[in-house]
């Protein structure tokens, strides 16, 4: 039985597509407990199950039903210890920002921090030793309890499994080219209108390509000496292309991709498969509840991963690569697939702050 105390929470955008997936995960929680739903003052002052457009396909969890909404005013968050931000980007900066000045650590999916130089950009199965700049962060701003720590894009998230495991396994990775097919569920409800996107696939996402070409180089970078700054990948530069596209799957990200590692000759495709197969990731040594029991499945089929048949791998907390073989441009290519509301959004916060209640920052 665990020991671990509980541990307060709040869902900030309790009532969105993030929303929807955290108040599932947290409902079910071992010692995360609820108590603060938070949203636009649309929804404030209304019981959840009123406000809600509730699109998953469990009912709402019974602990939350009539909880009554409260807005994102910073004095809104009760006793809360953790605020989960599944706030749109429009609110996100500003709303986090007042929320870390009050206290409260705040583990965000939104976009607007994940720059910062001073805030971990966290892939929970690849890169939580970034906590290590939260001291500084916190000092920095005079604060005691209170930091951002931000996770990733979802295609992003789903692509640095893979690659930092290979990075573990084989040494740096000189170049990484990506094509992506992303659900339609990644652009929040009600997202992208049925007519652009039943028989078709439109082949551009807003801002996607330079999230994905430039976060990788902050996730798989390491921390200067002085635990005060983040290296983006400096002392082997690594050059990404990514190219994005949304097509009519409801959740699911699938992504191809081909990389070339600096080091010669290259690994082969069986010494890849074996490398991703056992690799083991910091949070699920550190026994954090959220985390897969298998970070990496790799498929041997010739047709799989597929979003349908492997998104709800391990409850959408590990990802599934398959494909894998040698490539005549670069070195050796593979599929991977990332199930973007669990792990590419939701999952990913609640391990980090699952790491960070393990580890002592809360
Ligand atoms: N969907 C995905 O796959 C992923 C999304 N993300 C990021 O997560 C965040 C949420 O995305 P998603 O759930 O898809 O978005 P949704 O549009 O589905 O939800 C947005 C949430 O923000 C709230 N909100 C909007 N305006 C305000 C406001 N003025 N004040 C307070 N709350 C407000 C909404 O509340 P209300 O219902 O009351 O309007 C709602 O709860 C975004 O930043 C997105 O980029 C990250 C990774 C993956
Ligand atoms: N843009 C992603 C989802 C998302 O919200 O990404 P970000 O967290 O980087 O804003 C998609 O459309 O699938």
């Amino acid at each position: 039985m665990s020991t671990q105390r509980e541990v307060r929470v709040a869902v900030a955008g309790a009532t969105g597509t993030v929303g929807q997936r955290f108040i599932c995960l947290l409902s079910a929680h071992p010692y995360f407990r609820l108590v603060s739903l938070n949203a636009s003052p649309r929804s404030a002052g209304k019981a959840y199950k009123d406000v809600v457009r509730w699109k998953q396909s469990v009912p709402i969890p019974k602990n939350v039903l009539d909880m009554v909404v409260k807005t994102c005013d910073v004095d809104q968050f009760g006793d809360a210890e953790i605020v989960f931000s599944g706030l749109d980007s429009d609110v996100a900066g500003d709303v986090e920002e007042g929320l870390r000045k009050a206290e409260y650590a705040v583990f965000s999916n939104a976009g607007n921090f994940r720059r910062d130089p001073m805030v971990p950009l966290c892939v929970p199965l690849v890169n939580p030793s970034h906590f290590a700049i939260v001291p500084h962060q916190k000092e920095a701003l005079g604060l005691k309890k209170g930091y951002i720590i931000t996770n990733a894009n979802c295609s992003t998230t789903g692509l640095a499994v893979p690659l930092y495991a290979l990075e573990r396994a084989f040494g740096p990775l000189e170049t990484v080219m990506v094509t992506t097919m992303q659900a339609i569920s990644g652009a929040g409800y009600p997202g992208v209108p049925s007519l652009d996107i039943l028989d078709n696939i439109v082949p551009y996402i807003g801002k996607e390509e330079e999230k994905i070409e430039w976060e990788l180089t902050k996730i798989l970078g390491g921390l200067a000496d002085d635990q005060k700054s983040f290296d983006l990948h400096a002392k082997h530069p690594m050059k990404v292309s990514a190219s994005c596209n949304r097509v009519p799957v409801v959740d699911g990200h699938l992504e191809c991709a081909s990389v070339r590692f600096a080091r010669r000759p290259p690994p082969s495709p069986q010494q890849v498969k074996d490398a991703l197969r056992n690799f083991y990731s910091e949070a699920q040594k550190l026994g954090c509840p959220s985390a897969p029991e298998q970070a990496i499945f790799v498929h041997d089929e010739p047709d799989r991963p597929q979003p349908r048949l492997d998104r709800l791998f391990q409850n959408g907390s590990g990802v599934s690569v398959g494909r894998v073989r040698e490539c005549p441009v670069l070195d050796l290519k593979f599929v991977v697939l990332v199930n973007n509301v669990n792990l590419g959004a939701a999952t990913s916060s609640i391990i980090n702050a699952e790491y960070a209640v393990a580890k002592g920052y809360v």
